[in-house]
């Protein structure tokens, strides 16, 4: 759906981003990653035209997004940013409402839509829809600038770095919210982040950038296990094993097994942090239960043989 074509931007002497020719699948989350400086933010904000390309071009379906008007254009793609510039007066409807106010949506349509995306990242309308963005938390802040990114339904979302502000704990539980209102909607995202476990969590590809060039191109097993560069190797580093495991849920790595006795972990929990409660618990298995169901039992071996293929959408 998004395909980038030989772009180029420079500025003065400065190449920010140098030939890059690459296509984001359609309903997938694609990670920009790669060292501060390489040029992934500016690549994101060429395809919103929020940065003009110094050549090259940038198609959107197919259509040249140059024979769009800007306004038009980023009407059809929800952009989420760190400091997510929620509007201080409004309310958090307010807010999440903006883009349905502007394409003039009914306001029955539009309240319907605001307290079914409140649900959706879980804030309960009731309780937030009235709130001012200075009554809400980081992470509570964070998911709003998400509502109104998806608020009208926009088919593309572009992500620079939105989860960055956030400490670790409430990254962790906004990626994986995000993460399952994304198997939801199936939205085609791009998503900056010089995060590397972010980018393996998150992506179910992962364009590797280096001083404005793309490095390596492909899924988060092909990066870890299949390595183009030894700048690839480098920058995922020895534990990027270890930092895969991050992104996989026990639930896949669930075999048969005798649990009792065992310590229990939520089948979401991921699999590092599996690693780090059996061997706190000093047990080489754990008993895996999806609320009140027992699904079986997890050990060492499954979470040592490291990340399976994932299922790519
Ligand atoms: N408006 C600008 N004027 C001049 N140089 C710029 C401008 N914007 C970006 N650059 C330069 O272009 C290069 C790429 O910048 P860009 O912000 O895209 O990198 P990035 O990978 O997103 O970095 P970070 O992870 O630090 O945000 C950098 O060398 C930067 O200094």
């Amino acid at each position: 759906m998004i395909t980038l074509e030989h772009l180029n931007k420079t500025y003065g002497a400065t190449v920010a981003v140098h030939d890059l020719s690459l296509s984001f699948p359609d309903g997938a989350i694609t990670a920009l990653l790669g060292p501060s400086g390489c040029g992934k933010t500016t690549t994101l904000r060429m395809i919103n035209r929020l940065i003009e390309p110094t050549s090259g071009r940038v198609l959107l379906g197919g259509q040249d997004t140059t024979t769009l008007r800007p306004e038009q254009l980023r009407r059809g793609i929800g952009y989420v940013i760190q400091q997510i510039g929620l509007f201080p007066h409004l309310s958090v409807a307010q807010n999440v409402a903006t883009v349905p106010d502007l394409l003039g949506w009914p306001r029955s349509k539009t309240r319907a839509r605001v307290d079914e995306l409140l649900a959706l990242v879980g804030l309960e309308p009731g309780a937030f829809r009235d709130k001012r963005p200075s009554e809400l938390s980081g992470g509570q802040a964070q998911r709003v600038g998400v509502a109104r990114a998806l608020a009208a339904d926009p088919p593309v979302l572009l992500m620079d770095e939105p989860f960055g502000a956030l400490d670790p704990l409430a990254r962790d539980e906004v990626q994986e919210r995000f993460l399952n209102i994304q198997a939801e909607l199936r939205k085609t995202v791009v998503i900056v982040s010089h995060d590397i476990d972010e980018a393996l969590r998150m992506g179910d590809r992962v364009a590797l950038m280096r001083a404005g060039q793309l490095e390596q191109f492909g899924t988060p097993d092909e990066l870890v296990h299949h390595p183009a560069s030894a700048f690839v190797r480098q920058f995922l580093g020895d534990d990027a094993n270890l930092r895969q495991l991050a992104g996989v849920p026990v639930r896949d790595l669930v075999e048969p097994g005798d649990a009792a006795g065992l310590p229990r972990i939520e089948a979401a929990t991921n699999a590092r942090t599996a690693i780090a409660l059996m061997l706190r618990a000093g047990q080489a298995q754990a008993a895996v239960w999806d609320g009140d169901r027992l699904l079986g039992v997890v050990g060492w071996p499954q979470l040592a043989a490291g990340a399976p293929e994932r299922e790519q959408p």
